[in-house]
Parts: structure tokens; sequence; C-alpha cells
């Protein structure tokens, strides 16, 4: 459920009346998602998505956001522009909230991708990345390997989590800031490409959204976060070899990966695993249990991180 600030139909018809989209037909609150509240906006100009950033995105990241988000669009990726209204101002308030209209786009998010949703998402984190790397904006990525000891910590006691989890993760840091790469390819990337962020129609990838992590990073930790978010069974135990070897696939055809990234990928996937494990085990103390907001369980990144510890994980990262 993600509607946490309700909106007053004169402040909405005020708002609306900056653009030139028409009037109101109707404004409903979207379920889905966590950060911030969504409408599906009606109007008689067509349909936009209403976003009021609540308290995770920093007012003050959301010019670049909207930079980054109409470079995108403007260049052939499904992803939805910004609305700017007719003084050309993209980021406005209503109710108390910073806010911003934004373009519509259809699809549905695959709750279990086949192989051939796969390599389409590979394709368009590709074309995405060929995109992003002529932006000219950037952003510390709050989000990125240097931080991850800092959300340990702040987690507190992570042996309450998973029993043995301290240990761990103090062991896959050390070895993280050990032989983390450098030099990499890097430029804006998504940083949080799961299938829940990707809108699709059969095989064919109607949208990316939801960049509100997007910061300057390696390439090739976002295909890692992607590989972990697109390729494992809801458990992690599992990854699905096919799957992953479909998503390479979609992405070569776009981007021709350095060797230097190749033999980085099973290590930048354990970063991803970690970053997400902790994030996840941080809201898991953090978020009270009869929070609006549906806790989800880190486990499941905890075997995603053991499978790409082991000896074969780079057999995961072909393109055959
Ligand atoms: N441009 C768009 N076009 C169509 N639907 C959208 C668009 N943007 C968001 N949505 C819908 O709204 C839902 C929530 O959006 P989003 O994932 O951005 O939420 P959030 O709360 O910001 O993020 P999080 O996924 O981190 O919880 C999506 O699952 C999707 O159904
Ligand atoms: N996609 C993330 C949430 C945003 O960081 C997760 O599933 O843990």
């Amino acid at each position: 459920m993600a509607v946490y600030t309700h909106v007053d139909p004169d402040d909405l018809a005020a708002l609306v009346s900056r653009y030139d989209i028409g009037t109101v037909l109707s404004c409903k609150g979207i379920a889905e998602g966590v950060e911030n509240s969504n409408f599906l906006l009606e109007t008689t100009g067509g349909r936009f998505i209403l976003t009021l950033y609540e308290k995770r995105v920093q007012v003050g990241d959301l010019p670049f956001f909207v930079d980054l988000l109409d470079h995108l669009a403007g260049r052939d990726c499904p992803i939805p522009a910004m609305v700017h209204d007719r003084d050309g101002v993209a980021i406005q308030e209503i109710a108390g909230r910073a806010a911003c209209v934004i373009q519509f786009l259809s699809g549905i998010s695959p709750s279990h991708p086949t192989p051939g949703q796969c390599e389409a998402v590979g394709a368009a984190l590709g074309a995405m990345h060929r995109a992003a790397a002529g932006f000219p904006g950037g952003r510390e990525n709050s989000m990125g390997h240097r931080h991850w000891r800092a959300v340990a910590d702040a987690t507190g006691d992570l042996d309450a989590v998973i029993s043995g989890l301290q240990d761990i993760v103090e062991t896959e840091l050390a070895f993280l800031d050990a032989n983390w790469p450098e030099g990499l390819p890097a430029h804006v990337i998504h940083a949080d490409l799961f299938p829940d962020n990707v809108l699709m129609l059969g095989e064919t990838v109607t949208g990316l959204i939801d960049f509100y992590f997007a910061a300057s990073d390696f390439r090739a930790y976002d295909l890692a976060v992607t590989h972990a978010s697109w390729t494992f069974s809801d458990d992690g135990s599992r990854c699905d070899a096919d799957r992953a070897h479909a998503l390479m696939r979609g992405y070569a055809r776009e981007i021709a990966l350095t060797e230097a990234e190749i033999a980085a990928l099973p290590l930048l996937a354990r970063g991803a695993s970690l970053r997400f494990l902790l994030t996840r085990a941080h809201d898991w103390v953090h978020t009270p249990a009869d929070a609006l907001v549906t806790r989800k369980d880190p486990a499941p990144f905890l075997n995603r991180l053991r499978r790409y510890q082991a000896g074969d994980a780079a057999s995961l990262f072909t393109a055959p």
C-alpha cells in the first residue's frame, strides 16, 4: 500500500490547471510501491502518474532525477518523462509534499520472468546504459559499496535477523573492500532494476521506472543487480542458468563488456547481494511489525550471495 498522503480535489485541480493536460477525470491511489505516494491521474488529456515524494527521496535530488528521465526518455528508451507545466516546471508542491506528474506507460511487472523476458530486460538495460553514458549529471551512490558498512552498523544486531549473519557480513565486507575493482566503465545507472521496476507486455519492455536510486557507478554493477533480481528462484537458492544466460545475451546485443568487466561480474554480484541483504536486514529491524509497509525478507539475498561466492559463479555470466 503506497498512498501516505491525501490529495484534496481542489488542490489537484489547481495543480493540473498549470499543465496543458486538460482537466481531472479521476485520481486513484496505486497500491504497489512502498516509498512514495503514487496516483493514477486521468485527465481529459490522457493518463499520468502523480507521485508525491515521501521521506526517502531528498527534494534536493529531484532536479537530478528530472534531468535524467528527460535525457533518457528523449533517447528512445522506454522511460517515462516528467511532464513539465506551461512554465517548464516539473517539480511542484501539493499537500505539503514535492510532487511530479509523470508520463504513464502501459505494461505489467513480471512476477516470474521467463528467459525471453530476461533477454528483453538485458537489452533494455544495455540500451539505457548507452543513453546514460552521455548524461552529463552525476550523483554519489548513497547505496554503493562504500556505504554498506554503515548500513550494517546502523542495523544493529544482525544475528537477530539471521543466526550467524554478523560474521558472514564482516567477512564479506572485508573481502569486497580488498577486491572491489577500480576503473571499470561508469556513468549514471539505475541501481535497483528489480522486476517490479520494469513494465512489460509479453516479452516487450514497455517501461523502466523508479529511478530514485539512480547514481554514478559501474555499469557492470547495474547488470549484476539485474542478474541478482531476475534470474533466481523466489527463495534465492537457485539461479536459473537459462534466464541468466538470456539476460547476458540481451545485454550483449547493446553493450560489449570489457574483459575486466566480465571478470568482475561475480564479485559485483556478491556486492549487489550484500547491498540488498543489508538494506532488507536494516528495514527488517527498523520497520515496526504493524507498519503500513510489508517488510522484505533478507534471507533470499543471503542465498544469492552464497551462490555468487561459489567457484563456478562465472558460468552464470556467459552469453551462450
Ligand atoms: N510511469 C509509470 N507508468 C505506469 N505505471 C507506473 C509508472 N510509474 C509507476 N507506476 C506504477 O506505480 C507503482 C509504484 O511505482 P514505484 O515502483 O515507482 O513506487 P515507489 O513507491 O516509488 O517505489 P518502490 O518500488 O521502491 O516501492 C508501480 O508498480 C507501477 O504499477
Ligand atoms: N528493490 C529493493 C528495494 C529498494 O531498494 C528490494 O527488493 O530490496
